[in-house]
């Protein structure tokens, strides 16, 4: 006991900025009682762990840096990780571990050690070992984000890529997408010489895109998914916020159960929620299908995701999906689909903005491919090059999921001549690697030509540009991920002017999360740029 507080003293000296000082002094007292009992077992498992590898002869661990007794590294773990998993390259190497508790951590920081994990040992590799928040608010790890590499996660991805989201699908939902970039910039205009948030703007483009995708080719005008758009927006902030969140119980299994933070408390909360919606959402199109069949002997039109997702449940083969499996699916569509989308446009916009250079040349694009007389269509998308290149740039610089989502080796193997141990956390600092120098002319310059010479895109094939992530993990959502930020840019660019409030600086400051957002809000000002107000109807 008074070992643990001598340790807890050591590490308060230590480490004053980091967000385990942030929890209440309650709580540190619950986890060092604990802590204090469980210590004596984790000093003899791993004692044990140590003395059986050092005899066997198999490439050591990773380096890293030396770490107190118990709690492992986790004192010293500042609030920017992606900053600090960068420094500590620098000191210990492009592979490196530390321990959280007893939990083993490894970060890579090259593409050839990337290589390594995505390519040469992808299937190995292909776990997720998702926290206890993200197990609670996906169904068990029932979706395709969390789940492990298994029957259940092919078919699910099976299901994204060839219903969820194929061509033809995502074609056949192009009059969804015009809809609603048409209902935004009619909103825009009538705020003309006020301020407004583009994250909001982008965030509510985005979701009304994906519900109307999901649930809203119905029929009936009293459906009830249309009056759930703004509460799925609040609850999924929240859900991504929480995910960030580092958890006392993740890294002390065994004082889990205590819920320091309250983080399980509050994602089983988003949870109840959210299903109270899918399950409002589902039994309303069951009643109507099945008052369709009665009426008209068979559902009839163009079918929406719910209603194909319906129908691969009623299938009898490997393809069947349970209606569990369905909310999962949704959480994703929404939850995966409209943060990361929100967070890139709000990049790229602030970094437009500060650049007057650039504000030209891509309007100067627009105006040449779309013209002022006109609005942006998606078939005018694939003609704008240079707002394509601003795009990667705004990933290389920005990108939205910087240490990509944590990988889990399923059996031990070896990476850069280290042993990484079967069911560690795997992290990819991808941040780093579109920032090192060794990669990029003059990284830290935002310079969008650099991508109208050389042919990168977003499917992961070049190890030095991974916003989307690489190998069978990779981001199923690409294709629509493409189109919308794409759509969305353009029309905003090409339908007004931009400037900041009166007396109001330009700020590029990051918040460190599962994904790396904008630390202020973009709060801007529009202000009309094609001459025909109809153009704005
Ligand atoms: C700017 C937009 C987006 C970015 C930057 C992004 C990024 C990512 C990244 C980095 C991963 C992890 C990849 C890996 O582990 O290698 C991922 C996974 C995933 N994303 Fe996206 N994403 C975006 C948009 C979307 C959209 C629009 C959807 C769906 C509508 C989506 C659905 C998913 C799903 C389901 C997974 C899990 C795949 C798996 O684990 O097998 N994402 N995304």
């Amino acid at each position: 006991m008074v070992f643990t507080f001598i340790i807890f003293k050591k590490m308060e000296e230590l480490s004053n900025s980091s967000w385990w000082w942030e929890l209440s002094a309650s709580n540190k007292h619950h986890l060092t009682l604990a802590v204090a009992t469980i210590s004596v077992m984790i000093f003899a498992i791993s004692w044990r762990r140590w003395k059986s590898s050092s005899s066997s002869g198999a490439p050591s661990l990773p380096p890293g840096p030396r770490s107190l007794p118990i709690v492992g590294y986790l004192p010293f773990l500042g609030r920017d990780l992606h900053k600090q998993f960068r420094n500590m390259a620098h000191i210990y190497g492009p592979i490196f571990k530390f321990h959280l508790g007893s939990k083993l951590h490894v970060v890579i920081n090259t593409p050839d050690l990337v290589k390594a994990v995505v390519r040469e040992q992808d299937d190995i590799f292909s776990n997720r070992n998702p926290s206890i928040a993200a197990l609670a608010i996906s169904y068990g790890g029932r979706n395709v984000v969390f789940s492990d590499n298994n029957s259940a996660w092919r078919n699910l991805r099976k299901i994204f890529a060839q219903e969820v989201l194929s061509n033809k699908n995502l074609e056949a939902c192009r009059f969804f997408r015009r809809d609603e970039v048409r209902k935004t910039i009619k909103n825009i205009y009538s705020k003309i010489g006020t301020t407004i948030d583009i994250s909001e703007i982008a965030f509510s483009t985005e979701a009304n895109v994906l519900t109307s995708m999901v649930w809203e080719n119905t029929s009936d005008p009293n459906a009830k998914g249309r009056q759930f758009g703004a509460e799925l927006k609040r609850i999924s902030s929240n859900i991504v916020e929480l995910l960030g969140q580092p958890n006392l119980s993740d890294i002390f299994p065994s004082v889990a159960w205590l819920d320091l933070q309250g983080i399980l408390r509050k994602m089983k909360r988003q949870l109840h929620q959210l299903d109270e919606i899918f399950t409002t959402i589902i039994e309303d199109r069951i009643i109507s299908n099945s008052k369709k069949r009665k009426d008209a002997g068979g559902h009839e039109g163009k079918k929406d995701l719910l209603q194909i997702l319906l129908e691969l449940m009623d299938q009898k083969d490997a393809t069947s999906i349970s209606i569990t499996q369905i909310k999962a699916l949704l959480l994703d569509i929404m939850v995966a689909g409209s943060e990361t989308t929100t967070t890139l446009i709000e990049w790229a916009m602030a970094e437009i903005m500060q650049n007057d250079d650039i504000m030209k040349k891509v309007q100067q694009e627009l105006e040449e491919i779309v013209g002022l007389d006109n609005i942006v269509e998606e078939s005018h998308l694939p003609k704008l090059q240079y707002l394509d290149a601003i795009i990667k740039e705004t990933f290389r610089l920005h990108p939205v999921v910087p240490l990509i989502l944590p990988r889990s080796p399923s059996q031990d193997c070896i990476v850069g001549g280290y042993t990484i141990p079967k069911g560690c956390t795997v992290l990819l600092n991808v941040w780093s690697i579109h920032r090192d120098p060794r990669y990029w002319d003059n990284p830290l310059i935002f310079n969008p030509e650099r991508f109208l010479t050389n042919k990168y895109d977003f499917k992961g094939g070049n190890l030095n540009f991974l916003p989307f992530g690489s190998g069978r993990r990779l981001c199923p959502g690409v294709p629509l991920a493409e189109k919308m930020q794409m759509y969305i840019l353009a029309s905003l660019l090409h339908s007004f002017d931009w400037s900041l409030p009166e007396g109001e600086e330009h700020d590029l400051s990051e918040k460190f999360g599962i994904s790396l957002k904008k630390k202020e809000p973009l709060i801007v000002v529009p202000s009309q740029r094609l001459p025909n107000e109809n153009l704005y109807m």
